[in-house]
C-alpha cells in the first residue's frame, strides 16, 4: 500500500498535567479530509502543533512520508507541510503580498529572491481566496476574516502535501466559511491530506471524510465521519444533548435545549 502523507505511531500529545490518554495511530492519506472535534482544552490544537513538529510529543513519532519529522529537513518539510495557526501574532509589518509571498520561502534557496512564478503562484492564491484586491494593504488593517483569508492563501502558496489547519473557518461569514471548506476539499481532492480541527459540527459532516474525537481526558477516537458524527458520541463529547437530522444528504446537528 502507498505510503500515507503522514501518519502517528503510538502518538501521546504532552498536555500539561494531563494523563496519556489513548496513543494515537493515525493515518491521512491523500485525498482524506479529517476533522477533528473535541471540546475546549481537550488538546487539538496541541495536537496539531506535535504533528507540525512545532511541539514536543510526550511519547511516539510522528511521520510524513514514512519518515521521522525528526529526520526531515526544515526546508523540505516546509515543502510537505503547511500549518494554518488558529491565532496569528503580528510579526514585523508585512503587505498582503509579502505575507502570501512568505508561503514560497520553502521553494527558494536561502538567498534567492522571488522570482516572478513566485509572484505569479502568490496573486493565484490571493486570488483563490478573494483577497487579492488587498495586496497592497498592510496586514494590521485587516479584518479578521480578511486576515484568516490571507492565510490561508500564504498556505496556499506553499503548494504542501498536507495541510494542518486550526479552525481556518474562524472569523470567516458563512460564505467564506463554505469556500474555505470547499477549498480544502478540493486541495484533497488534488492528492493533499487535510487534517482540520472544527468546531462546527455542520461544516465537519459536510466536508470532512474522516474524524477524530478528542476527549478532555486525552482519550481518541476516530474512522469514517459517518460512524464518528453520531449524536451519542458527540454528545458526550461536548457534554451537551444534541439533535440529529438529515437534509441532502448530509447530517445535521442543533443543540439540544
Ligand atoms: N504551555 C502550556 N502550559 C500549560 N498548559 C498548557 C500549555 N499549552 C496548552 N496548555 C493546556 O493544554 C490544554 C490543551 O490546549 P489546546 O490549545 O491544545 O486545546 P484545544 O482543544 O485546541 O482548545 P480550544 O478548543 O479552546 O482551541 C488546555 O487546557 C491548555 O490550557
Amino acid at each position: 500500500m502507498e505510503t500515507p502523507l503522514l501518519h502517528t505511531r503510538q502518538l501521546v500529545i504532552d498536555v500539561p498535567g494531563r494523563a496519556d490518554g489513548r496513543a494515537l495511530d493515525l493515518t491521512v492519506r491523500a485525498g482524506e479530509v479529517w476533522g477533528v472535534l473535541g471540546p475546549n482544552g481537550a488538546g487539538k490544537t496541541t495536537l496539531l502543533h506535535t504533528l507540525a513538529g512545532l511541539r514536543q510529543a510526550r511519547s511516539g513519532d510522528v511521520l510524513v512520508r514514512g519518515t521521522p519529522l525528526s529526520s526531515w529537513r526544515r526546508r523540505a518539510l516546509a515543502r510537505e507541510l503547511a500549518v494554518v495557526f488558529q491565532e496569528r501574532q503580528e510579526g514585523f509589518p508585512a503587505t498582503v503580498m509579502e505575507t502570501a509571498l512568505i508561503g514560497r520561502h520553502p521553494w527558494l534557496s536561502p538567498w534567492q529572491l522571488e522570482g516572478a512564478e513566485d509572484i505569479a503562484l502568490a496573486r493565484a492564491a490571493l486570488s483563490k481566496l478573494s483577497v487579492a484586491h488587498l495586496q497592497a494593504r498592510s496586514l494590521a488593517t485587516l479584518s479578521g476574516g480578511e486576515r484568516q483569508r490571507v492565510a490561508i492563501a500564504t498556505a496556499l502558496a506553499q503548494a504542501p502535501s498536507v495541510w494542518l489547519a486550526d479552525e481556518p473557518t474562524n472569523h470567516l461569514d458563512l460564505h467564506h466559511q463554505v469556500a474555505v471548506m470547499a477549498l480544502l476539499a478540493e486541495q484533497a481532492a488534488a492528492g493533499c491530506g487535510v487534517l482540520m480541527c472544527l468546531h462546527d459540527l455542520n461544516l465537519a459532516a459536510r466536508w470532512c471524510d474522516h474524524i477524530l474525537l478528542l476527549y478532555p481526558d486525552g482519550e481518541a477516537c476516530f474512522g469514517p465521519a459517518d460512524t464518528m458524527l453520531v449524536p451519542e458520541a458527540l454528545s458526550r463529547l461536548y457534554g451537551q444533548p444534541l439533535l440529529v437530522t438529515e437534509i441532502d444528504g448530509t447530517r445535521v446537528f442543533v443543540p439540544g435545549r
